[in-house]
């Protein structure tokens, strides 16, 4: 936990903070403190209201009248909130995308993130810029020079080049407020435990940060203050110490988790054959998936791990080597002769990828079996519905109804749509990458009790997860993919994240 930084009182405070969308109350009358050297965890269900509360504290949105929000010495009608109020209040947000440009060099990312360093006749005055951004490598502590190109960099140290642009004008002495939305989305673990040492030490020089975030191990290690919302509503804000998972649980869903043993079927026959393929960075992999099996997908990030599924779905050529499905050889040439041949993928970028934003929950979820739904020649609107509908019970997506336009979802229950899509479809072959991201605790366990479910009834799943935990928890086997090959499997005993962790890493043990 974070030292305190001494203050008067609370960095920020928002009193009496709702607000309205058309049909729904996404806030209703919050307050809430955050103090400076405090990390302070923001937790709720999809669609509980943190996205709503973090863009009125950063000026994206407005609040209903009544509603006022200080941040230090700024004090603002929650109605007149605007980027340039929050920004000048030293309102800073990192999103889960990070919204950094890979081929370009870490002073080159710091300055597009704020004004270039111009000499008087206006050329970038690249001295400057480079001398800035070397301090800033080093009061973040960042493992890189400013020629660097963020795409040399792993996915942890270009989340602190994403925060040191966002403090990048704050100086020594930190003010305003960080806002952290899921950082540690896509991070593997090792990486995980490094940001949040520094996020500690970002707090302890006084920084106020607000951490938002499904992960509630993450939570625990790492936050002062836990504030849940749930259903728009403040349930209250907690000292971390003490809570646990199973209390923060509690708050974020007004109930436990209910958990239920997953049921599984002895592996049958083989589904898919993968022999010697060579597609991204993988030179040759070679493994069969047999029905009623989860089988894992471990690797750190650019293992090749999603150009595998793509690979199997038909997106990407291997270069070389072979698929067989059911025994036969599959030559898919693109997407469509994958879903044809009885194959789903739930990409890992699903809502950018395969969202239909301005449609409406039912169509999003009816859509690649939409000749289903032909009645006497024309599409039975009442049967999308009536699908719709049923998916989103089964999903726990929250929102108004099926006919809702998915636009006006929350992000975590937008995602839950797109697998309700591809789940409903009973497919053969299930490829997912990173299933649960941005899903709430209580869906997370729903979704995987449905991949179960499905092997159970035959199909078999390929799963790429960064979280070691999950993977250990759903898959039958692991698959570790390292330095272009697939290192080990890991099966039995092995499927633990500790283990899966190392084989990733080849951290002492042998192979
Ligand atoms: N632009 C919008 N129009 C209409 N309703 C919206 C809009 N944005 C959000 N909502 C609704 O406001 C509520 C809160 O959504 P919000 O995005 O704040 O949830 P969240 O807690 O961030 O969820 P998640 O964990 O899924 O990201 C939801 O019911 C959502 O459907």
């Amino acid at each position: 936990m974070s030292e305190h930084v001494v203050s008067a009182g609370p960095r920020v405070a928002v009193s009496s903070l709702t607000k309205t969308f058309p049909g729904t109350v996404a806030l209703r009358d919050v307050d809430l403190e955050i103090r400076a050297g405090e990390i302070h965890a923001l937790v709720g269900g999809n669609g509980s209201g943190k996205s709503t509360l973090i863009k009125i504290l950063s000026g994206v949105y407005q609040g209903d009248p009544g509603g006022v929000v200080r941040i230090g010495d700024v004090v603002v009608d929650a109605e007149s909130m605007t980027p340039e109020v929050a920004r000048g209040a030293g309102v800073h947000v990192v999103h889960q995308d990070l919204g950094i440009f890979l081929d370009l060099s870490v002073a080159e990312n710091m300055a597009l993130g704020s004004e270039y360093d111009r000499h008087k006749v206006g050329a970038i005055d690249w001295r400057a810029l480079n001398q800035r951004t070397r301090d800033l490598i080093k009061r973040f502590e960042i493992d890189a020079r400013p020629s660097t190109l963020l795409r040399e960099l792993s996915q942890g140290a270009r989340t602190q080049v994403a925060i040191a642009r966002a403090l990048q004008l704050q100086g020594e002495d930190p003010g305003g407020l960080l806002i952290l939305d899921e950082p540690t989305a896509s991070l593997p673990e090792h990486e995980v435990s490094l940001l949040l040492d520094q996020l500690r030490r970002y707090a302890s020089n006084g920084q106020a940060i607000l951490y938002v975030s499904h992960r509630l191990d993450e939570i625990i290690a790492i936050s002062d203050k836990v504030s849940a919302l749930r259903d728009g509503v403040l349930v209250g804000t907690f000292d971390t110490s003490d809570l646990d998972e199973n209390g923060l649980i509690q708050l974020i869903l007004g109930k436990s988790l209910e958990t239920t043993t997953l049921e599984k079927r002895p592996p049958g026959n083989v589904v898919l054959g993968a022999d010697r393929v060579a597609v991204g960075p993988l030179r040759e992999v070679s493994f069969d998936i047999r029905e009623g099996e989860v089988v894992g997908i471990a690797g750190l990030l650019g293992s090749g791990r999603s150009e595998l599924l793509r690979c199997i779905f038909g997106d990407i050529p291997a270069r070389r080597g072979s698929l067989r499905l059911d025994g036969r050889e599959f030559r898919p040439r693109e997407a469509k002769d994958a879903i044809r041949a009885g194959i789903a993928l739930v990409p890992e970028n699903r809502v950018q990828e395969a969202a239909f934003l301005d449609h409406p929950i039912a169509d999003n979820i009816a859509i690649p079996a939409i000749s289903r739904y032909w009645r006497r020649g024309r599409i039975s609107r009442r049967d999308i519905d009536r699908a719709g509908a049923a998916g989103m019970k089964k999903f726990l997506v929250k929102a108004t109804n099926e006919r809702a336009h998915l636009a006006t979802l929350s992000g975590g229950n937008q995602q839950k749509v797109v697998l309700a899509r591809w789940l409903s479809l009973r497919p053969r072959l299930l490829l997912l990458d990173e299933p649960t991201q941005g899903v709430d605790v209580g869906a997370r366990s729903e979704i995987y009790q449905l991949i179960r479910r499905a092997t159970t009834d035959g199909a078999a799943a390929l799963v790429v997860a960064s979280d070691f935990e999950e993977l250990a928890q759903v898959c039958d086997r692991v698959l570790v993919l390292r330095r272009g090959e697939l290192a080990c499997e890991l099966t039995g005993d092995d499927v633990n994240a500790h283990k899966i962790t190392q084989m990733t890493h080849r951290i002492g043990d042998t192979e």
